[in-house]
């Protein structure tokens, strides 16, 4: 099932940790949407393509997330291209997206692409500091990029991300109702461990996204896929 727009749950594993192949067969094979391949520091092609290899072996969709050019390779389902809507650098918002299109664009299937309109909400996070997001957000501001990507970009998916931290349910909550209606997806990610955490935030959200947790709770993360299906 390659459409985005019918998942509840996706594992996010980071290139630049390691998993072996017991673990990486029951993530695999958990009853997931998708693996996600990303990460936002020591991504490189080769320990992309050993995860694109070593997921391959089973039938779950297979998606890139992309933070940098050089992480791009051929042989991916689908291919996640991040916007950060809240950074005060153009460079995370057009600005690489731009130089990739001039470099790369002839060779891009636009049916393998999903542009996501990132919030970023944990300043604390390594992705805030990567791409310069340095203003704490309320409800009423996470709102307002919510709306932004579903009734004014009307972008594909809007990706509430508060990686490593257990976000606000309220922004949660707001969030899911801005885009109830619209055709953008809403994807929520960060500091799920629990089954009642996904429960908790699936309620509203479209999709999970669980990511650190495999590698520190794997026992518990694993059935954050029951929780939400
Ligand atoms: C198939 C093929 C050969 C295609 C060629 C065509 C092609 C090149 C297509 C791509 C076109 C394109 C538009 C590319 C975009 C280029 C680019 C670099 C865009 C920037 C993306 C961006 C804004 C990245 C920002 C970083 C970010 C939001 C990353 C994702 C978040 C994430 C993974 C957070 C978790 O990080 P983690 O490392 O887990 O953190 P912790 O350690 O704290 O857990
Ligand atoms: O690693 P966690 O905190 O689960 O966050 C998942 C994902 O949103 C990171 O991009
Ligand atoms: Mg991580």
């Amino acid at each position: 099932m390659y459409d985005v727009h019918e998942w509840r749950h996706v594992f996010k594993l980071d290139p630049n940790k390691e998993i072996d192949d017991e673990l990486l067969e029951r993530v695999c094979e958990s009853g997931t949407d998708a693996v996600v391949v990303g990460g936002s520091d020591g991504v490189t092609l080769e320990n992309v393509l050993d995860l694109l290899v070593r997921v391959r072996r089973y039938p779950v969709p297979c998606v890139l997330e992309v933070s940098s050019i050089e992480m791009v390779t051929p042989g991916f389902d689908l291919y996640f291209i991040p916007t950060v809507l809240n950074s005060a650098d153009a460079n995370w918002i057009t600005g690489l997206h731009y130089e990739a299109m001039k470099e790369y664009g002839e060779l891009m299937n636009p049916d393998e692409l999903v542009v996501e309109g990132y919030c970023i909400a944990n300043l604390d996070s390594k992705a805030a500091k990567l791409t310069g997001v340095q203003m704490k957000l309320d409800v009423d501001d996470v709102t307002a990029y919510a709306r932004m990507a579903g009734q004014l970009l009307k972008l594909p998916v809007f990706y509430l991300e508060y990686s490593g931290m257990y976000g606000d349910i309220e922004a949660v909550q707001k969030a899911a109702n801005i885009l109830r209606d619209s055709d953008t997806t809403f994807i929520y990610g960060g500091g799920i461990q629990t089954a009642e955490q996904a429960k908790e935030i699936g309620q509203y959200a479209d999709v999970i996204v669980v990511g650190n947790a495999i590698y520190e709770y794997p026992e518990e993360s694993l059935k954050t896929v029951a929780a939400v299906k």
